[in-house]
């Protein structure tokens, strides 16, 4: 279970008191996530999540609040930092940062359907949307730089077929870093996979984690949101869902002739940030009762994205 730091009641109850939301009626730990320690937490007011910040970007807190609360006024259904009637925003907790942020509705889809994928796509249009022409710059600490740093020692250690093809795709990185880095930009989510995104029905309630946000090329975004949304268990893209969720995003931001180009590279450039990161997980987790995903699967997808023909529609 992923509660790296475990609470006290008592040292609950003493930092909650400022946010005069009530008393604490009950508080548990939730195991999924790999990042922090979240809790949830029930007040005589509401129900709430409390994060304490374990690792990454501590540095970068007041971009993710300040983010989010751009977001949650442009009315996305985004978790926000609470403030206390003090009006702070970020505090500490068992000397960890700490977030309180209202508890969403909904839960995660594991097999998402063709509605699904259009609601993750009209989602992240209007997030681009709502942060393009104000982009709050942050650089994202797994961009293409870190790629190309990571990937090279990481291949090493891979059996011969999948070395090549990590190979390949960090050569093809290298060679459209330009191109890729003038694609038009807006603030990113970066991690949009089925376990950040809630759903009660078919109605999209929640994205949540935005511990990977930034600054960057939008259609990169929607090559993470693509690859986990509209892969089949072997790979292969959805054509059905990826088109559903493409026409979604395109019916309220169109395409640009470069981001058509760049569609098919992209969507491989997404797999291997994540088949690397991945592989860093297992090297620094193993053995540790921590969720740990499977790099493999990654590169089930690079393979499979190398042979795939989809094409963005409607570019121009
Ligand atoms: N604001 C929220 N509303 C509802 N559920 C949440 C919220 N934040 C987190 N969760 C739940 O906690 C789990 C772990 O959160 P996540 O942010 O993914 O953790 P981590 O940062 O460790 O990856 C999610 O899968 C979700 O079920
Ligand atoms: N959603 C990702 C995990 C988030 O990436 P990280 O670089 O913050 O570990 C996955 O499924 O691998």
């Amino acid at each position: 279970m992923s509660v790296f730091t475990p609470l006290q009641r008592d040292e609950l109850d003493a930092f909650l008191a400022p946010y005069r939301l009530g008393r604490l009626r009950d508080f548990e730990g939730i195991a999924a996530g790999s990042e922090n320690s979240n809790f949830f937490v029930s007040l005589e007011r509401g129900e709430y999540v409390l994060t304490l910040v374990e690792r990454g970007p501590v540095a970068d807190l007041p971009f993710f609040i300040e983010l989010l609360d751009v977001l949650h006024q442009a009315r996305l259904p985004v978790p926000f930092a609470i403030r206390t009637e003090a009006g702070e925003a970020l505090r500490s907790l068992a000397e960890k940062p700490a977030l309180l942020q209202p508890r969403l509705a909904g839960k995660h889809v594991a097999s998402p359907n063709a509605h699904h994928c259009a609601e993750v796509g009209r989602w992240l249009a209007r997030l681009h949307l709502a942060t393009r022409d104000r982009i709050i710059e942050r650089r994202s600490d797994r961009g293409l730089d870190w790629m190309q740093q990571e990937g090279p020692s990481l291949a090493m250690s891979l059996p011969p077929e999948p070395l090549e093809l990590l190979r390949d795709g960090l050569a093809e990185i290298a060679e459209l870093k330009p191109k890729i880095l003038a694609l038009p930009r807006a603030n990113l989510h970066a991690d949009l996979f089925r376990d950040n995104v809630l759903f009660e029905g078919s109605h999209l309630t929640g994205v949540i984690d935005f511990y990977n946000a930034c600054s960057g090329p939008m259609l990169y975004d929607l090559a993470i949101a693509v690859n986990d949304w509209c892969s089949h268990p072997n790979g292969e893209l959805d054509e059905e869902r990826s088109q559903a969720l493409l026409a979604a995003y395109s019916a309220l931001r169109r395409f640009s002739p470069a981001e058509a180009e760049l569609w098919r590279p992209m969507l491989r450039v997404a797999c291997v940030r994540f088949w690397l990161s991945r592989l860093i997980a297992k090297q620094n987790f193993a053995g540790q009762s921590v969720l740990i995903k499977d790099p493999d699967e990654f590169c089930r997808l690079l393979a499979a994205r190398q042979r795939c023909h989809s094409a963005l529609p409607f570019a121009f």
